[in-house]
């Protein structure tokens, strides 16, 4: 089967590293596999983009093209990016074409709040954190993805079966 970029976003804490990791141990058994993490380029390639919308879109773009170049050289690309706007999920399509394949990881915002992985929501609580997506920056409810997850009463390994026999089957 030809190799693909399954990108992951939603909301911060809807499972979108955990899904791409544990898909990535699948994969690697038998393909070359990289996962490109918001969190992880945002120390590196992406090191000075904020979260103004502007900002966003210019992640995602940079995100999107560091993927064709891997795709050119038959990895498979998991990308998990929060990609919070419709703009974005276009400019992909326009990067990636055929080889892009969104799944919106559906997690309600009390779910992600209760579970706050990594202790922001308690900080956007305390206006630690302003522009947070869900809160107080918007996230588009994504209307062409091709496949959604909902996480909330699953475990990580059962999404992850579900979404390899989807891609692989
Ligand atoms: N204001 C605000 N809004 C959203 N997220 C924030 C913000 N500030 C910091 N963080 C942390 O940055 C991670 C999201 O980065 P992304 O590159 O995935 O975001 S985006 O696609 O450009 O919107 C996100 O990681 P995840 O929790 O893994 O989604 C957060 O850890
Ligand atoms: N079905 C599920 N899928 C993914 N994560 C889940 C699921 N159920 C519970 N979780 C937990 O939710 C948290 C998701 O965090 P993370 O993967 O960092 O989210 P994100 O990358 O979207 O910010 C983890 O602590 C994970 O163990």
């Amino acid at each position: 089967m030809k190799n693909k970029c399954i990108w992951f976003l939603g909301l911060s804490g809807a499972g979108k590293s955990t899904l791409s990791t544990l898909l990535k141990d699948k994969i690697s058994k038998n393909e070359k596999v990289i996962v490109l993490d918001g969190d992880v380029l945002r120390t590196g390639l992406n090191n000075n983009l904020g979260f103004t919308d502007e900002d966003r879109i210019e992640n995602g773009r940079r995100t999107a093209e560091a993927a064709k170049l891997f795709l050119a050289e038959g990895y498979w690309v998991l990308v998990a990016l929060i990609t919070p706007l419709d703009q974005m999920r276009e400019n992909n399509r326009k990067i990636l074409g055929g080889s892009y394949f969104e799944i919106f990881v559906d997690t309600p915002l009390s779910v992600c709040q209760q579970r706050d992985p990594k202790g922001l929501y308690s900080k956007v609580a305390s206006n630690q954190i302003q522009n947070f997506t869900g809160v107080s920056a918007p996230f588009d409810i994504p209307k062409e993805a091709d496949l959604a997850i909902f996480t909330k009463d699953k475990n990580p390994e059962e999404c992850v079966e579900e979404i390899y026999q989807i891609i692989f089957s």
